[in-house]
């Protein structure tokens, strides 16, 4: 359990991000443009500019540091170094590449190749294998489907529900589209202007949420979803 007792990001007087929730197993960071999720990521990256005040409180039971933390952003295309062989991104040992690839279902002859030569949904996979390389405990995932088409979506989706029966990970998955963590994440966290309006079990928030935010979150899904139809 990783247990954010306390975390406030802050620009001179204003307050950006003021939340604390829990990531038991997965845990999904809900929330419109301009509401803190890519702070919060940060934060826990330890990446925010010095420009901003950062105050934390964190129980956890391993360090949250480069080693245990892997991170999948939301452009994996501009994540890989263009001139590079697949293999030479990756550092571990090729006994590890070849564990890493199999679990994502990926063909080792990719590790020969470079990223212009492969599919974008090969390349968020290997993106997914890097961060898997290290023996890491905590996977940030950043809306990690949103450049990618409603098949390598649908993919990406079930590789993630797979790590999680094989891995002893921890997942905090950003998004602002809700359908695509229903599957995955045991419990929401809904975020309006750097506060937490709504949380609990995605099921319970999803099939009956309180906050009128959170219903109107919902409802433009379900709209969306039957627009597509
Ligand atoms: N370096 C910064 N200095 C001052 N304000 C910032 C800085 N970075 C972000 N903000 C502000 O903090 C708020 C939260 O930004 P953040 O990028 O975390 O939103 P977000 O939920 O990730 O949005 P999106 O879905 O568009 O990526 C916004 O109002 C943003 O303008």
């Amino acid at each position: 359990m990783i247990n954010i007792k306390k975390l406030k990001i802050s620009a001179n007087d204003k307050e950006l991000v003021d939340i604390s929730f829990k990531i038991s197993t997965s845990t999904a960071l809900i929330g419109e443009s301009g509401s803190g999720k890519s702070l919060t990521l940060k934060a826990l990256l330890n990446l925010l500019p010095n420009s901003l005040k950062y105050q934390n409180e964190i129980d956890c039971s391993f360090e949250l540091n480069y080693n245990t933390i892997g991170f999948i952003p939301q452009n994996p295309f501009t994540s890989l170094s263009q001139m590079t062989k697949i293999k030479n991104q990756i550092f571990c040992s090729d006994e590890k590449k070849e564990e890493v690839f199999k679990l994502l279902n990926l063909s080792l002859d990719i590790l020969n190749k470079y990223p212009s030569q492969i599919s974008g949904g090969q390349i968020q996979r290997v993106v997914i294998a890097i961060a898997l390389s290290r023996d890491i405990k905590l996977l940030l995932l950043d809306e990690p489907t949103t450049a990618l088409d409603l098949e390598n979506k649908t993919n990406i989706i079930n590789i993630i529900q797979d790590l999680q029966k094989q891995l002893d990970l921890k997942i905090l998955f950003v998004t602002h589209d809700i359908d695509s963590i229903k599957d995955i994440c045991n419990d929401i966290v809904i975020l309006k202007k750097g506060k937490i309006i709504e949380f609990g079990k995605t099921i319970e928030v999803l099939e009956n949420p309180t906050n009128d935010y959170t219903k109107e979150l919902i409802n433009s899904t379900f709209k969306n979803k039957e627009f597509r139809k």
